[in-house]
């Protein structure tokens, strides 16, 4: 479990995070999402004790990060898949990072399978991708079985593959009963994989949902047909809100199932059927893009549909330890 109450750090005049609370639950993958600068990788720091907050408390199982009696069996974290010696293999890294921590090195093999790495694993990480050094970053972060993971975007540098062994895991950590906190701006990728979404935007915290709470608040999908005005009506009597422009129809309410069988029952051709844009990142823009100071901006008021979010935007340069 992790608790987030009242968070708050200043890095001189810079508010990073900003009376912020959340709560993470065991058997949940709760994504972490927010604009660059948001304040998603120092809150992460603080409740790793990396950082010392200015107020609030980050907790971990109830209890702040230096308190934990034996750390390495009760969270594991993955923040930045850079810290390896590059002239050691992953065997090794693991190795030490066992005994380091009084484990014993039977993990290592257990997780270097889990991790995918096994082939790779007697290899120099200098000779490796980024997606490989996630995959060792996580292998670290799960080598002392711990039951709650944090971890800031994981997802970088993975293939389509990788992103779909990362979610398997991450989803099978949550069924096992881990709490599971990954930050991210990928948003499709979170909607896929996140029970519980925490948004934060200036340091604070803009909505804290079930993903399916939020998700079937903001779905519009996308239909063409030369039969708009019969299939119009029927979407509207099966439950949708639609609106009309020609030969074009946005439907919200309904599923692209119910399209489907509304066409059929009007014998409408469909000549065109797709999400508007993730309904994840529509959300995520309108709740982010209000003012620090101001309230989050209402719905409707975010970018139209032609335009495409900033699904992943470059990163500002980030200071060490506070
Ligand atoms: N050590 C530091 N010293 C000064 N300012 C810092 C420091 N660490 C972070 N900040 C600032 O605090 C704010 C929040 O940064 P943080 O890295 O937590 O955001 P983030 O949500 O993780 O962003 P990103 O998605 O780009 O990684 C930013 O304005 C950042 O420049």
């Amino acid at each position: 479990m992790i608790s987030v109450e009242g968070l708050t750090k200043h890095f001189g005049p810079v508010r990073a995070v900003d009376g912020l609370s959340f709560t993470a639950r065991p058997g949940m993958v709760t994504g972490f999402l927010g604009p660059n600068g948001a304040g998603k990788t120092t809150t992460l720091r603080m409740l790793l004790g990396l950082v010392t907050p200015t107020s609030g408390r980050a907790l971990v199982n109830g209890r702040p990060y230096a308190e934990l009696d034996r750390p390495v069996t009760e969270v594991g974290a993955a923040l930045e898949a850079t810290g390896f010696h590059p002239g050691r293999s992953a065997r090794d890294h693991l190795r030490i990072a066992c005994t380091a921590a009084g484990l014993p090195e039977r993990r290592v093999d257990t997780v270097l399978e889990r991790t995918g790495l096994t082939t790779a694993a007697d290899r120099r990480v200098i000779g490796y991708s980024l997606g490989m050094r996630q995959r060792l970053a996580l292998a670290t972060a799960i080598l002392g079985e711990p039951r709650v993971l944090i971890l800031d975007e994981p997802a970088n540098g993975l293939d389509p593959a990788g992103v779909h062994w990362l979610r398997s895991l991450l989803r099978h950590l949550a069924e096992e009963g881990c709490t599971v906190l990954v930050s991210s701006h990928v948003l499709p990728e979170v909607e896929q994989t996140a029970d519980h979404v925490v948004i934060v935007a200036h340091g604070r915290l803009v909505r804290d949902a079930p993903l399916a709470e939020l998700v079937g608040a903001g779905g519009e999908l996308r239909v063409r047909t030369e039969q708009a005005g019969e299939l119009a009506v029927a979407l509207e009597n099966a439950g949708g809100r639609v609106r009309r422009e020609d030969d074009r129809l946005w439907v919200t309410g309904l599923e692209p199932e119910d399209v489907g069988r509304a066409a059929l029952d009007t014998r409408a051709v469909l000549t065109e059927l797709g999400r508007e844009r993730s309904a994840l990142e529509k959300i995520f823009l309108e709740l982010t893009m209000a003012e620090p100071d101001g309230p989050p901006a209402p719905p409707g008021t975010g970018p139209g549909p032609e335009e495409t979010g900033p699904e992943k935007v470059g990163a500002p340069g980030k200071g060490g330890q506070s």
